[in-house]
């Protein structure tokens, strides 16, 4: 990631915690708590570097009560969403929903949604566009498998899943979109894909967003890398020319460690 000559990103970096289905309602509204207090403590600027929680579903009316009570600036999504608008689908969570709840964002094709229940590009197509349609930011993950990173066709995987996810965008669209490249075999395993990974791969998806959307979309696009993201590794990936940010799991969870990776660029400095 680089900066301008005044300082500033060329795209505010963006610091995101997926909960996963961890933390009930109870214990999300303390974890939420616990990192507002430490980077207000370490005077954190949020319109420095963006910060967002993905909890699960059954927080997030707390987590919007606490959010407006306290003023706090820190952002909150859904870790999912239905590519349908209301109706007779029992367990679905509509986009309408998250919006009314205050969720700026929403995670689309987790790996964990890819795989476990078998959510093809058509339908996270969808689900993208149901997002935008609800006024919901859609954070679209893509990432390749441990196979297919052995075959070397990492890349082509991943910019696949990319086209079919943004397929029908408007430009205004695709520059709002977030993008996680998370390669699975890097999640929850403690394997950090190195800065150079993340950064060909993002490289790779801002150059496909400059095919598709033109330059000027391309470079506002904010892609994040995920797994195994930590306060000790987090700075090395985040000064990567085209990686804005990151997509944390397991250290989300830890307000310490999570606030230490929203501060990256004390790291940086320290370097
Ligand atoms: O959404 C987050 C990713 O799946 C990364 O998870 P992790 O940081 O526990 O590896």
């Amino acid at each position: 990631m680089t900066t301008s000559t005044n300082g500033a990103f060329d795209r505010t970096p963006f610091i995101a915690g997926n909960w996963k289905m961890n933390m009930d309602h109870v214990q999300g509204i303390t974890l939420l708590q616990k990192l507002a207090w430490t980077l207000s403590d370490a005077k954190h600027d949020y319109s420095r570097v963006e910060v967002a929680a993905f909890p699960p579903f059954t927080d997030l009316r707390g987590v919007q009560t606490l959010v407006q009570g306290d003023d706090l600036h820190i952002a909150y999504g859904g870790q999912d969403l239905s590519q349908f608008d209301s109706g007779a689908y029992t367990g679905d969570i509509s986009g309408q929903f998250l919006n009314k709840l205050g969720c700026k964002y929403v995670l689309v094709g987790h790996s964990e949604r890819r795989t476990i229940h078998n959510e093809s590009d058509e339908v996270l197509n969808a689900k993208v566009k149901a997002a935008f349609r609800h006024g919901v930011v859609p954070v679209l993950c893509v990432g390749e498998g441990l196979e297919i990173r052995q075959a070397g066709t990492h890349v082509d995987h991943t910019l696949q899943q990319l086209r079919a996810g943004v397929a029908g965008l408007t430009n205004e669209q695709a520059a709002e979109l977030v993008v996680a490249y998370e390669p699975v075999w890097a999640i929850g395993t403690g394997e950090v894909a190195g800065p150079e990974d993340a950064q060909e791969m993002c490289a790779a998806i801002r150059s496909e967003l400059e095919t598709l959307f033109g330059a000027d979309v391309a470079a506002k696009t904010r892609l994040l890398y995920g797994g195994s993201v930590k306060g000790n590794n987090a700075g090395a990936i985040l000064r990567e020319r085209d990686v804005d940010g990151v997509l944390v799991g397991g250290a989300s969870l830890d307000p310490a460690e999570f606030a230490n990776i929203v501060r990256f660029e004390s790291h940086l400095v320290a370097d």
